[in-house]
């Protein structure tokens, strides 16, 4: 699929590194983290290749599915069960390389989202991966449309909630102890909405 490739369909900010000035959060920005042809070529191969799948998940008394499609792939490591889930391919370790140079850490598990258009959306949580710990460092990288990311504190209400574009090829990090004390949200839009793809990078722990 070329959709792109002599058009400019989707945006990617100015580059830079943004830290925002957030009570009990610590969390950053780098726009153009990725190249916007790196980024095209990424959201092509990724948008094709990646092994979609809807997600069931509680609401209230029901099950309902999610509003976006997923992808799970974890490293195969002894000491962590990993189910059926599939490994990483060579796009998602060389993504994960450039995220762990940056960052200096290491991630052993990827979520992928697929928002296919304005009406697909994840609603307020805070991240609640298995043997993540209560303070993951969650590393995020968007390709394709540009979509809002909100983040609101769970407890403060007088904190202003916070409402973060995360363009093509950005890379935001979310550390320390944003994940207790905030919830982040990506709400539908009524805009036309091309695709847009999120990885979420982790660190599963035994
Ligand atoms: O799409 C995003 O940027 C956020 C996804 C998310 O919050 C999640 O998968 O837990
Ligand atoms: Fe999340």
């Amino acid at each position: 699929m070329k959709l792109f490739n002599d058009t400019e369909l989707f945006t990617t900010g100015s580059r830079g590194t943004k830290e925002f000035n957030l009570p009990d959060a610590d969390v950053m920005l780098i726009d153009n983290f990725f190249s916007k042809e790196e980024s095209d070529n990424f959201y092509d191969k990724l948008l094709t290749a990646t092994p979609w799948r809807e997600y069931e998940m509680p609401m209230y008394d029901k099950i309902v599915t999610a509003p976006r499609m997923i992808s799970w792939h974890q490293d195969k490591e002894e000491n962590i069960p990993s189910g059926n889930a599939p490994e990483f391919t060579a796009d998602l370790n060389k993504i994960r390389e450039r995220v762990e140079t940056e960052t200096n850490l290491k991630f052993n598990a990827v979520l992928l989202n697929l928002y296919r258009n304005g009406s697909e959306s994840v609603s307020w949580h805070s991240d609640k991966i298995a043997r993540s710990g209560s303070n993951p460092i969650i590393a995020s990288v968007t390709f394709g449309e540009t979509r809002m990311f909100r983040l609101r504190h769970k407890f403060r209400k007088e904190v202003p909630q916070v409402d973060i574009p995360l363009y093509h090829g950005s890379f935001l990090i979310m550390a320390g102890k944003t994940n207790s004390f905030w919830e982040h949200a990506v709400p539908k839009t009524s805009k036309e909405a091309l695709p847009r793809i999120n990885l979420t990078f982790i660190r599963v722990i035994r």
